[in-house]
């Protein structure tokens, strides 16, 4: 302790012996100047400092001059832009030296500028090509983000990126890549997307397609998803955007697609899914939410009959039953759900939600699967808890971001990479916005030929016929259907098919009941409402009910 403090000590008595050394020279000097330049004190010390300042300067400015001659002699930019391997950690060696990576300059300045990449951060040429998208609408950049950043990097910014090559999100599209986490492909289009319209798809590119189709991608490839089995989809859109296009197609190309399956048609606008009432289980084209409940309650019989099949199965450690895939397609649902205040009326759009909930929200089991459609996606047109329930969602051009949400959900745009359908031209028909499994993107419905669709309904009701004849048990139904057929009506009187079945009883009553015993169905009534008899397609679902 004692020897420490000495040598503090001696250390303080050596500073300032110094100080005072150095005192007595700037004092002395200052002394000698003001003798030889006859100065009076304070002119010769200002002069002094004058003179130290004046030479720092000179001797930084020489500095300056250097350091700027020695920079024009070696590599600018390019030199700066790999500080990249000192960002990776891992970096491969070659790279160390990094005057030799070439770089994709401007890929590198778009993704650094929107933040998808670090600013210190590059994309390597060797790992970049450009190619031209086949239908020439565009570019696709397939590259590789730096070592420490994913595909995802890119997709979050995806806006960003667009706004960097000076267009806008509808413009990029992206596609992962299934080899590595690092690739991305970015599409760029050079005009609005869907500017020209690509032809709707043959029979064989429906065929071939890996799923449902539902229109074309905005390079001309088509667009889909991958099962409509256990799904449900709701399309929104301002009126006269392609809702009821866009739905007829879907139903063409599940029939082209799909197999078997049964449709269940309530036509709200009245003559919009016209097309397929031949090959409809049940056509209703009315706009009365009773005849919506009345199909919900259909609907929701059949489920729940699936449903105990399905437990019955897992019960006797069976195989689940396969049930042939049910299609509920509405066209304007808002107005099923709407009420005129009344008392009833409010309890029947309750009721009304409350079972449509109940069908969406089963389909996943079931195979019932719902499409619903409104042009008035005002906020409570259609129910919320019905809303919340659809797997796929469809929006065409609405004329507010808040009209979007009402359709693809509240938290849209909070998804990753979102599309705001209100920034769609509305002039373009049938584009929209198809959210499906997180992911958005942007389509545009097929435009099929009257010609076309009615080519695919009359082959497939065919094949149901020859099926039908062969599969079905001859049985009094059977032999009413033949009879409809043969005649080529849709609808025949009771009094009619009684006659046609052998029935004699004349009386109307006992003639009706004896029919309806036979055929162990119950009648409906024509058009008009007016006169008793039977539908042929009440016949085939009964007949077919029985295979
Ligand atoms: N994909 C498409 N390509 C080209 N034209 C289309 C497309 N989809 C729709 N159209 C055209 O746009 C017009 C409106 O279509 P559609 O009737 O399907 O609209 P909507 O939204 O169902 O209308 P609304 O709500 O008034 O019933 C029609 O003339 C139709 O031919």
């Amino acid at each position: 302790m004692a020897g420490k403090k000495s040598a503090t000590q001696d250390d303080i008595y050596g500073q300032s012996a110094g100080v005072i050394g150095t005192l007595a020279i700037v004092f002395g000097g200052l002394a000698a100047l003001k003798d030889a330049l006859g100065l009076s004190w304070a002119a010769t010390v200002l002069l002094t400092v004058g003179v130290l300042v004046g030479l720092g300067y000179l001797a930084w400015r020489i500095r300056v001059a250097v350091e700027r001659l020695r920079a024009r002699g070696g590599q600018p930019a390019a030199v700066a832009a790999p500080q990249t391997p000192v960002q990776e950690p891992d970096a491969p060696e070659e790279d160390e030296d990094v005057e030799h990576v070439p770089v994709e300059w401007e890929l590198t300045a778009a993704l650094a500028a929107a933040g998808a990449i670090g600013k210190d951060q590059i994309i390597r040429a060797d790992e970049a090509t450009v190619t031209e998208i086949k239908t020439g609408v565009g570019v696709s950049h397939d590259f590789l983000v730096p070592k420490g950043r994913t595909y995802e990097d890119v997709e979050k910014r995806l806006s960003a990126v667009a706004g960097a090559f000076h267009l806008s999100r509808m413009h990029a599209k992206l596609e992962p890549s299934r080899d590595n986490e690092r690739r991305v492909k970015l599409l760029l289009l050079r005009e609005p997307p869907f500017t020209h319209e690509f032809p709707a798809p043959t029979r064989q590119e429906i065929q071939a397609f890996p799923g449902v189709p539902l229109g074309h991608e905005v390079t001309g490839e088509l667009a889909g998803v991958p099962t409509f089995e256990k799904a449900s989809l709701l399309v929104g859109g301002m009126t006269q955007v392609g809702k009821t296009t866009f739905v007829n197609a879907l139903i063409t190309c599940l029939l082209i697609a799909y197999g078997e399956f049964e449709l269940y048609l309530l036509d709200g606008k009245f003559c919009g899914l016209t097309k397929f009432e031949k090959i409809a289980t049940r056509y209703e084209s009315s706009d009365d939410p009773a005849v919506f409940e009345s199909m919900l309650d259909e609907l929701n019989g059949r489920s729940d009959s699936r449903y105990g099949q399905i437990k019955n199965a897992i019960r006797e450690r069976k195989a689940p039953p396969k049930f042939k895939p049910v299609f509920l397609i509405v066209d304007e649902a808002a107005d099923f759900f709407a009420h005129d205040e009344s008392r009833e009326g409010k309890e029947q759009a309750r009721r009304i939600a409350a079972k449509a909930r109940s069908l969406v929200s089963k389909s996943l089991e079931s195979q019932i699967n719902t499409v619903l459609m409104s042009q008035r996606p005002a906020h409570n047109a259609i129910p919320v808890m019905v809303r919340d329930q659809f797997m796929y969602r469809l929006c065409l051009y609405v004329a507010s971001s808040g009209t979007a949400k009402v359709v693809l959900g509240d938290t849209y745009f909070e998804t990753v990479a979102p599309i705001n359908p209100a920034l769609l031209n509305p002039e373009i028909k049938g584009q929209g916005v198809l959210f499906a499994t997180g992911r958005s993107r942007l389509i545009r419905g097929f435009n099929f030929s009257d010609e076309f669709i009615w080519g695919v309904v009359d082959e497939v009701h065919a094949r149901r016929q020859s099926v039908l004849e062969k599969e079905i048990p001859d049985s009094p139904v059977k032999q009413a259907i033949v009879l409809m057929r043969s005649k080529g009506v849709e609808f025949m009187p009771s009094a009619d098919l009684a006659l046609a079945l052998g029935i004699t009883e004349t009386r109307p009553v006992a003639r009706g009941k004896a029919l309806s015993a036979l055929l162990g169905v119950a009648p409906g009534k024509d058009d008009g409402g007016v006169v008793r008899g039977y539908r042929l397609a009440d016949l085939m679902a009964a007949a077919n009910a029985t295979r």
